[in-house]
């Protein structure tokens, strides 16, 4: 059953090469990776000071870096199936192990 991150990355999908002005992810995508990952860099600093200084803002940081983790992911074809999967494989590995084992 799709949750909201489900429906959240189809919507993302959909604005794919659709005009940037009819969207702020539309308008994203039209400026590129480097802006995308850019936002992205943004959006975990806030993250990281709501953690540490404004708890209460922590939740909505975190939706704001997710979204734009959505973002960042369509564009360079990958999806959060991609990223679960990526998960799933690290079940039941160490910490360790798992380090010693990704790509260099
Ligand atoms: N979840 C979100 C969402 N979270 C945050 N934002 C936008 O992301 C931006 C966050 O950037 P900032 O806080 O840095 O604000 P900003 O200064 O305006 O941004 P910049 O000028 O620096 O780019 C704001 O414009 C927010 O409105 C979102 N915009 C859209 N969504 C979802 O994405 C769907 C598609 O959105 P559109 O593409 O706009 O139709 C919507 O239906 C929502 O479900």
């Amino acid at each position: 059953m799709p949750d909201a991150l489900d429906r959240l990355e189809h919507i993302i999908r959909q604005r794919r090469g659709t005009d940037p002005a009819s969207s702020y992810v539309a308008s994203l995508f039209g400026k590129g990776r480097l802006k995308i990952a850019q936002k992205l860099g943004e959006e975990a600093v806030e993250t990281v000071i709501a953690a540490t200084a404004e708890p209460a803002k922590l939740t909505s940081e975190a939706a704001d870096l997710m979204f734009h983790l959505l973002i960042l992911l369509a564009d360079a074809d990958l999806s959060l199936d991609d990223v679960r999967a990526e998960l799933a494989r690290r079940e039941g590995v160490s910490g360790h192990e798992e380090k010693a084992a990704r790509p260099r």
